[in-house]
């Protein structure tokens, strides 16, 4: 399981909570902007825009697991299995039906289709677009095809969630086609598909921070005995579904002051409140899916701050203290280990 989520004071905020079983052996990695990418189908790009994100580099490719551009757009895959469904390859041009190609014979000849591999979605996207206007734009020509990197990596049934300072969409390819959608609680997890996870926060509808009024029946004296009851009923476990209401209620109500800071502790809590402990989520085999890694960008600055399941102190690297006019990827492994501050020793 996992969960993205967006959050804005001065400036605008991106990251998401990596759950699983085990590491890929990611890195936080930047892509400078003359780093070739090689698209499967659609030729070199010499020039793109800069990106900060984790991944795990293979071959020296950067395969993105999260990540935001110089522009402030930022961007993640979390699993969708099960729903995903990605296309073969097609021919330069979008398979039409007979009636839509006599429809349209003599004006445009078929609209043109970008056939982009899974994996090449974050270079595809964020190496080109400035928001998620943008965005929009790419997808409504794209076809998101089932080609592996390698034989080593089969391909990830993932959805995404895409994000500028002004707007968040979710983007899911299923079977009966590309679906985008407007994201207006600002956060992601797993399966269901994203319109049924809307649909559920209806149930939730009267959850609030404040106290509750007494209104459960005529002469009933109820007492407002603890602080909290306003969110009695939020759930609390480890289910992607649930997870889902309960990071759209705690950043829907987060508030927090706008310095750097502020900003960042106030996105650590948000994802550290649908983390996941060692045990408690048993997936077979002696495995435990835990919050492997928790990051935090700011899309503005370029700046991206983790957390790891090991290591609680936020680590940061800032891609614009790196030569973005280079070529070649720099690669920062995880810092790991809890750094304890003692205080009287
Ligand atoms: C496992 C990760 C998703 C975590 C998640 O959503 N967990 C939820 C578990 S569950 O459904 O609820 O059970 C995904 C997110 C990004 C994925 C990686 C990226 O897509 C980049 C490459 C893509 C290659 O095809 C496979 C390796 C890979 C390096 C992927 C490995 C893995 O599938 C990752 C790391």
């Amino acid at each position: 399981m996992c969960t993205a989520a967006v959050y804005k004071t001065k400036d605008f905020y991106f990251g998401r909570n990596l759950d699983y079983e085990f590491p890929y052996g990611e890195e936080v990695t930047i892509t400078p902007r003359n780093y070739p990418f090689s698209f499967r189908f659609l030729g070199e790009r010499k020039q793109h825009y800069a990106m900060i994100g984790m991944a795990h580099v293979a071959d020296d490719y950067p395969l993105y697991y999260d990540a935001i551009n110089e522009k402030g757009l930022g961007m993640a895959g979390l699993n969708f299995v099960g729903n995903a469904v990605y296309g073969e390859p097609v021919l330069g041009k979008k398979e039409e039906t007979a009636e839509e190609h006599e429809r349209e014979a003599g004006m445009v000849k078929g609209s043109e289709i970008d056939n982009v591999a899974q994996f090449e979605l974050p270079l595809w996207l964020l190496g080109q677009c400035a928001s998620v206007k943008e965005v929009r734009a790419l997808l409504a020509r794209i076809n998101i095809t089932n080609t592996p990197f390698n034989e080593r990596y089969p391909v990830s049934q993932l959805h995404w969630m895409i994000a500028d300072r002004e707007e968040t969409i979710v983007v899911e390819a299923v079977a009966d086609g590309l679906h985008v959608y407007d994201n207006p609680a600002g956060v992601l997890t797993n399966n269901p598909p994203f319109p049924q996870q809307m649909f559920r926060l209806n149930d939730y509808r009267s959850l609030s921070p404040k106290q509750p009024e007494n209104t459960f029946a005529p002469g009933l004296e109820l007492a407002s005995y603890s602080r909290g009851m306003g969110a009695m009923g939020l759930p609390g476990d480890l289910s992607s579904a649930s997870r889902f209401v309960r990071a759209a209620f705690v950043r829907g109500n987060s508030l927090s002051g706008d310095s750097e800071a502020e900003s960042v502790s106030q996105f650590f809590h948000i994802l550290h409140s649908v983390e996941q402990q060692r045990g408690c989520c048993d997936v077979g085999g002696e495995k435990y899916e835990i919050t492997i890694y928790t990051s935090c960008c700011n899309a503005d600055k370029g700046i991206y701050y983790y957390t790891t399941y090991e290591n609680h102190q936020i680590t940061a690297v800032d891609m614009h203290a790196e030569n973005l006019d280079g070529a070649e990827l720099f690669r920062y492994p995880l810092v790991q280990g809890e750094q304890i501050r003692w205080q009287n020793r």
